[in-house]
């Protein structure tokens, strides 16, 4: 039964510039790169695992968070594309409301399909507005949900949007500029809403360095998702690893 825990929730709004992996179930099959993830992102005191995908089947997320949870101490988090990728393996759920978009399926329409098995589960649950912003590319969410992301320009739809997911109950704000976005989430809206409102604050879609990563916290983000790059060069958790022992040191 749905116990309504907040641990992650505490854990994710207690400090700024955490990191998250995305790990994508479609192309992280093997237990041996899961095993080198696990091990690499432990090292570089990464702080959690974000797991799912547009596209992803309900078998393949399944075993993913499996292996992922055979090999890792670290939270496990699902990032469903659709209302099939859930899984009492992980440990929490970002209930994706798709707030920047109006498509009803996308905002309450997956969540009902999904509400029965969650019920009976033992995840973590928490309300998510989650905002697509314009990041200079057509990104597979957009495809798959058929919605517009928010011009990176407009940070006053952008303002509007996340204060009604706010008085709508939603506990945390997921900026995605999307998966390989070329323009990342405009830095200059997190300081700017972060004048005005607390809720813990995410950010991804194309981040690449650990500039970026920096920028971000120093901007009041709490949690920073680097899916592709990591994918692309596992060595970049060696960066992270000494950054995040810097920032310790400091
Ligand atoms: C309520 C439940 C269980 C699900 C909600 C479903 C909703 C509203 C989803 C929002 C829209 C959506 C399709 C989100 C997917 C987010 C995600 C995991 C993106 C990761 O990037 P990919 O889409 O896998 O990109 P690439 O494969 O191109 O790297
Ligand atoms: O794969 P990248 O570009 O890091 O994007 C991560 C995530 O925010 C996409 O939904
Ligand atoms: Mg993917």
């Amino acid at each position: 039964m749905y116990k309504g825990r907040r641990a992650i929730f505490d854990e994710i709004s207690g400090k700024t510039g955490q990191i998250a992996i995305l790990v994508d179930p479609e192309k992280t099959k093997e237990e041996e790169i899961i095993v080198r993830l696990a091990q690499k992102a432990e090292f570089a005191g990464v702080n959690y695992f974000l797991v799912g995908g547009s596209t992803v089947s309900a078998k393949d997320l399944k075993q993913c968070i499996a292996l992922l949870k055979q090999h890792t101490q670290l939270p496990v988090i699902l990032f469903p594309g659709a209302s099939h990728q859930i899984s009492d393996d992980a440990d929490a759920l970002f209930f994706l409301n798709l707030i920047s978009g109006r498509n009803p399926d996308y905002l309450i329409g997956h969540h009902i399909a999904a509400a029965s098995e969650l019920q009976e589960m033992n995840l973590e649950i928490i309300p998510t507005a989650y905002v697509l912003v314009d990041g200079g590319k057509q990104t597979s969410v957009q495809y798959v949900s058929q919605t517009t992301p928010i011009p990176g320009e407009q940070f006053s739809i952008a303002r509007n949007t996340v204060l009604a997911g706010m008085m709508l109950g939603l506990q945390l704000i997921y900026f995605d500029a999307g998966s390989g976005a070329y323009n990342l989430v405009p830095t200059d809206w997190i300081y700017k809403l972060r004048k005005e409102i607390q809720v813990p604050i995410i950010v991804g879609g194309g981040i690449k360095s650990i500039e970026t990563i920096d920028k971000f916290k120093e901007a009041g983000v709490n949690l920073i998702v680097i899916g592709n790059h990591i994918e692309e060069n596992i060595d970049f958790l060696l960066d992270i690893g000494n950054y995040n022992r810097e920032v310790k040191k400091a």
